[in-house]
C-alpha cells in the first residue's frame, strides 16, 4: 500500500482527495494536515467520509511527512516551497497541487505571484503534472507541479493543433468560466452567495496568472512561443470549468474530428466528443474527465473548441491522483473511474 500524506486537509481540493483516496486499493491515508482544525476528526468536519476515515487532522509536522510515500500538498502558494526540499531528501515524493513548482522560469513565477521563489534549487527537477503532455517525465518523477484548473482546459483543448503545427502566428484566445469553489475554501467577499450568485462576470482581464502557465505548456506543444489572450469569468456554479478556445486557419482542410479523436484515441480521460456536440460542465462533475468538442464556424471558418473539466476534479485533485497512479507504476485510472453526476 502506498502510505499517503496531504497537507491542507481542510481546503476544497483537500477534501476532494480525500473522498477519492478512500475508495482507492492502493491508497493507505497516513496524515491529514491542518492548522485550525488540529484534533478534529476529518469525518466529523466532512460527513461524507463518516466511515471511510478514522483519521484525525494533525499540524504539518516534517518528520510524520517524511514516513510517508507520498505527499500531496493542497495548500496556498508558497507552502510547498518551504516544506518539499526537507521531504524529499527522505525519499518521500511530492506531488503539489499549488502553482509552486508549474513555472519552470522562478523569475516568470515572482512577477506573477508576488512573492519570492522559495524553492529555486529544487525547481529544475519539478515535472509539470499533465499526463496527456507529459507521461513519460512523470513515470520517474520525485516532484510533480500539478497543473491548475484553467490551464488543464485549455491545454487539453488546443494541443492537438499545436503539435500539429496547424496553426499560423496568431493570438489564441482562451475565453473561459468558472465554478466558485475554484476561489478555494475561505472566506472572500467574491464568493459569498449574494456576490457570486445570479451573475456572471469577467475577472483579470489585464493578466491572470495562470496566463503564463498556459502559454509555457502550449509553447512546450507547439516547439516555439504561443501568443494568447486569456480571459477567465466567474459563474454562478459550485464545479467546473467552460474553455471555449478561437483559432484561425484560413485555408486549412484538414479533418479537425479525426485529428482530435486520433490524438485523445489512447488516453483514459480525454473524451472527444461526437461532431457537433456542445458539452456541459455537468456532464464532468465529480469525474476526471475532459470532454472536448470540435467546431467550424459555419460563417467565418473559425476553429472553435469546447472542452469541459471538473476544476476539482481533473482540475486538481483527479489530476494529482493519476500522477500518482504514474509516479507508483499503477494503472492510471486506479480510484479514479467515477461516473459524473446528472444532473
Ligand atoms: N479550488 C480549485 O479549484 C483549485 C485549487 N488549486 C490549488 O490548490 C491549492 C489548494 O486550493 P483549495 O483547496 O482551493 O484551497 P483552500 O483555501 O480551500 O484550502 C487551503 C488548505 O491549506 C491549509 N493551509 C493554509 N495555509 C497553510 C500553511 N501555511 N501551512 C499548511 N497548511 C496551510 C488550510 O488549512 P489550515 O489553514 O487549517 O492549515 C486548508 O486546508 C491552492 O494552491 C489552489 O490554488 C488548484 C487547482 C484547482
Ligand atoms: C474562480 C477562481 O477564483 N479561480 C482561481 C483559479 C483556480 C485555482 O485554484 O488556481 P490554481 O489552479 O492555480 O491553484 C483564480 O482565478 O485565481
Amino acid at each position: 500500500m502506498i502510505k499517503v500524506g496531504i497537507v491542507g486537509g481542510t481546503g476544497y481540493t483537500g477534501v476532494e482527495l480525500l473522498r477519492i483516496l478512500v475508495n482507492h486499493p492502493e491508497a493507505e491515508l497516513s496524515v491529514i494536515t491542518s492548522r485550525s482544525e488540529e484534533g478534529v476528526r476529518v469525518a466529523d468536519m466532512y460527513p461524507n467520509l463518516r466511515g471511510h476515515t478514522d483519521l484525525r487532522f494533525s499540524v504539518p509536522d516534517a518528520d510524520k511527512l517524511a514516513a510517508c510515500d507520498v505527499v500531496f500538498f493542497a495548500t496556498p502558494h508558497g507552502v510547498a516551497h518551504s516544506l518539499a526540499g526537507d521531504i524529499l531528501k527522505s525519499g518521500t515524493r511530492v506531488i503539489d497541487l499549488s502553482a509552486d513548482f508549474r513555472i519552470k522560469d522562478a523569475d516568470e513565477w515572482e512577477k506573477w505571484y508576488g512573492q519570492p521563489h522559495g524553492a529555486r534549487d529544487i525547481l529544475p527537477e519539478a515535472v509539470y503534472g499533465l499526463p496527456e503532455l507529459k507521461r513519460d517525465e512523470i513515470k520517474g518523477a520525485r516532484l510533480i507541479a500539478v497543473p491548475g484548473c484553467y490551464p488543464t482546459a485549455v491545454q487539453l483543448g488546443f494541443l492537438p493543433l499545436l503539435e500539429n503545427n496547424l496553426l499560423p502566428e496568431q493570438v489564441l484566445i482562451a475565453d473561459c468560466k468558472s465554478g466558485v469553489s475554484g476561489a478555494g475554501r475561505g472566506a472572500s467577499v467574491g464568493s459569498l452567495l449574494c456576490e457570486a450568485s445570479e451573475s456572471l462576470m469577467a475577472y483579470a482581464v489585464k493578466g491572470h496568472r495562470h496566463l503564463p502557465e498556459i502559454r509555457q505548456g502550449l509553447g512546450w506543444a507547439a516547439g516555439k512561443d504561443v501568443g494568447l489572450t486569456f480571459i477567465p469569468h466567474l459563474t454562478p456554479m459550485i464545479r467546473g470549468i467552460h474553455a471555449t478556445l478561437y483559432a484561425f486557419a484560413p485555408g486549412l482542410e484538414a479533418d479537425l474530428q479525426a485529428l482530435y479523436e486520433a490524438r485523445y484515441a489512447n488516453e483514459p480521460f480525454v473524451d472527444v466528443m461526437p461532431a457537433g456536440s456542445h458539452p456541459a460542465t455537468r456532464s464532468v462533475k465529480g469525474s476526471n474527465m475532459c470532454r472536448i468538442a470540435v467546431h467550424r464556424h459555419a460563417a467565418t471558418g473559425q476553429i472553435v473548441v469546447l472542452s469541459v473539466i471538473d476544476n476539482l476534479v481533473k482540475g486538481a485533485s483527479g489530476q494529482a491522483v493519476q500522477n500518482m497512479n504514474l509516479m507508483f507504476g499503477l494503472d492510471e485510472t486506479t480510484g479514479l473511474n467515477h461516473v459524473a453526476l446528472m444532473p
